[in-house]
């Protein structure tokens, strides 16, 4: 090879953007480029002629290390994908990332290399792939900000119809496959009509995310699902709960909503109350999901007439 050759090559070594390793047959580095110098901190002349796994004793055993002896035995290349092989060189970006021990994301290529007159040898390439992998967390961070948005209401933070419509049919399905009992509360704030005329709709507000922190905080099992159904109403899934328990807990949470104390000058009751609606699928009933939120809704009905603040249930012929 010619001197102008030579020299073009040693040029665009030093002058790509990406690190450049080169190891003969018995490992030992016969290239370390600019960007290794630049970015490892460490200049060439202090790791020529060294053998690479003295000087990087932690690779010894990973991913990397088979990589190199399958492209000086096998005449192999690798390419290791980011996710599996973290950063494997202690590369940073500059003094302060090296103090806070941030390295360099990196995604590596291995491959051989034939050297006239001189072997197999084997380059590993080294890029920079943090603004990538950056871009990556944050369209990541941002689709699961999108999910939870999806699934919960804006107003109380609890989960929203579409939450509920998928939770309860999953659920119903479940309960029909193991044969268990699935119940349903329907719940709605009385005279909130009045309440808004009243006290004005930012203090509504406010009175619907009360209720429904109060709700949240008495569900015990992870399978509970508490719900805003619609304007003023939340509905709940009590999964594995037969009729007894399901009117226990909803007994509890009517006296829990008057326990708030949220004064309410245009109801009978001059407090916000509730009235709640229970519907439950036992084995042997054949409910689908608009059926078993028609029972709910009808016990919700008959509560109101009963004169509201209070519960009733939906009895089946098998509950
Ligand atoms: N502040 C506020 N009010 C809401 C919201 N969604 C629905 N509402 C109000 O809730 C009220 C519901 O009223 P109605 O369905 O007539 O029932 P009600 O006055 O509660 O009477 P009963 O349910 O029969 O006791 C309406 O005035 C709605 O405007 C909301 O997000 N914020």
């Amino acid at each position: 090879m010619d001197a102008n050759r030579t020299g073009l090559l040693e040029g665009v070594l030093a002058a790509v953007n990406l690190g450049a390793i080169v190891l003969d047959g018995d490992c030992r580095i016969v290239l370390w480029n600019r960007w290794m110098e630049r970015y490892a901190g460490i200049p060439a002349s202090d790791v020529i002629g060294h053998d690479f796994f003295s000087l990087h004793q932690d690779l010894r055993g990973k991913r990397i290390d088979s990589a190199i002896t399958q492209a000086l035995r096998s005449n192999l290349p690798s390419v290791l994908s980011q996710t599996l092989n973290k950063s494997p060189f202690p590369l940073y970006a500059d003094a302060a990332a090296r103090s806070r021990d941030e390295r360099i994301q990196q995604a590596l290529a291995v491959s051989p290399v034939e050297v006239a007159g001189a072997g197999r040898h084997c380059l590993i390439q080294i890029s920079d792939v943090s603004i990538a992998v950056g871009r990556e967390k944050l369209l990541r961070d941002q689709a699961m900000v999108l999910r939870s948005q999806t699934f919960s209401d804006g107003l109380t933070g609890i989960a929203n119809r579409r939450h509920f419509d998928v939770a309860i049919d999953k659920e119903l399905r479940r309960a029909k496959r193991y044969g268990n009992a699935l119940s349903m509360l329907m719940i709605d704030i009385d005279h909130f009509k009045p309440y808004n005329d009243h006290y004005g709709h930012q203090q509504g507000d406010q009175c619907l995310i009360q209720v429904a922190v109060a709700l949240a905080t008495m569900l015990q099992r992870s399978t509970d699902l508490l719900a805003r159904y619609g304007g003023e109403e939340f509905a709940i899934i009590l999964p594995d709960t037969d009729a007894q328990a399901a009117y226990m807990l909803a007994e509890t949470m009517r006296t829990r909503v008057i326990s708030l104390n949220l004064p309410h000058e245009k109801s009978p009751a001059q407090l916000v109350t509730v009235s709640i609606g229970i519907a439950t699928m036992c084995a042997a009933d054949q409910y689908d999901v608009p059926g078993l939120i028609n029972a709910a809704d009808r016990a919700l009905y008959s509560a109101k007439h009963a004169g509201r603040n209070c519960v009733q249930a939906h009895v089946t012929a098998s509950a």
